[in-house]
């Protein structure tokens, strides 16, 4: 079987299987991540059935895939479409960040949150992820900056005119301050919390962002995601969330661990609410 196998069958098979990594990365995480593993799922039963001969059940599997083929590009339209602009962006190819770089960025992250904390200087910093934020950062102030202590202090700086509103991170830059962000409508808040926590929970409940806040008035950082409010973070807390948003946007350890941890998330139903909480 081997011998009937050329080196250009083999650079093909390698571009199909790097394509196809990449477009699982820009799919971690997302939406339509768990339709993807729904299709795998099907697809696994429809061999089956065909294997074993089960006509009815192959039969009603080949009808619904087809139908599903056609609903998918409807149902999914937006995610769809940002993908095919992050292919744009050239995020396919994009260098990774290195394990040393996202360590130290998330210790400048740190380090900004722990002393606006100890100032109680109020502040709001959004990690953006897959989902692009342009329509929020297109009105604010563009930055485009090195993401460091002094630049996300000195942003939220009492009188500092782009003090107000959301920072937004993205990778390695500060790509927007004065950030206006979609308030929360939830009535589970709590009623002590003002519009700042509302704002970290809005843009968390339409994107997949990462937001974290520091309370003027009690001192304490919390951070949000997916529409969960975690408050009173402590330091070590804080570190692995950041860690953990860094090293994700940062090279996988390797192909194996990318495809062990999808593994793990599908056995357990996808990524759980607050895994970053602990
Ligand atoms: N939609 C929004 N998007 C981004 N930032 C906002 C938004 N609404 C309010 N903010 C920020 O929140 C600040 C007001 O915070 P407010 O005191 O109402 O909230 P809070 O949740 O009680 O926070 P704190 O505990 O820091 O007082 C504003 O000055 C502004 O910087």
């Amino acid at each position: 079987m081997i011998k009937f196998l050329s080196l250009r069958d083999i650079l093909d098979i390698l571009i199909i299987a790097f394509l196809i990594y990449r477009i699982l990365l820009l799919l971690m995480d997302t939406r339509a991540m768990q339709l993807v593993k729904g299709l795998l799922l099907l697809a696994l039963v429809s061999v089956f059935a065909r294997t074993l001969r089960f006509e009815a059940l192959s039969w009603i599997l080949g009808k619904f895939l087809g139908v599903l083929f056609i609903a998918i590009p409807i149902v999914f339209q937006p995610e769809l479409r940002r993908m095919l602009e992050e292919i744009g962006k050239g995020s396919l190819w994009r260098r990774a960040i290195s394990r040393e770089k996202a360590q130290s960025l998330a210790d400048e992250v740190l380090r900004a949150l722990l002393y606006l904390q100890s100032q109680k200087i109020g502040a709001l910093i959004v990690l953006q992820r897959s989902t692009g934020l342009k329509d929020v950062w297109q009105s604010a102030v563009k930055l485009d900056a090195e993401i460091s202590q002094e630049v996300l202090v000195s942003i939220f700086w009492p009188g500092n005119p782009l003090h107000d509103g959301a920072v937004i991170l993205d990778r390695e830059r500060v790509i927007a301050a004065s950030c206006f962000l979609p308030l929360s409508d939830n009535p589970d808040i709590s009623r002590w919390l003002g519009t700042r926590h509302r704002a970290a929970l809005g843009i968390t409940e339409v994107s997949d962002a990462i937001s974290l806040v520091v309370s003027e008035e009690r001192g304490e950082v919390s951070f949000a995601i997916r529409g969960h409010l975690s408050r009173g973070l402590k330091e070590n807390q804080l570190r692995q969330l950041l860690l953990h948003y860094f090293l994700s946007e940062s090279e996988p350890t390797s192909l194996w661990e990318r495809i062990r941890e999808a593994f793990a998330s599908f056995r357990s139903g996808g990524v759980k609410d607050d895994e970053m909480d602990r």
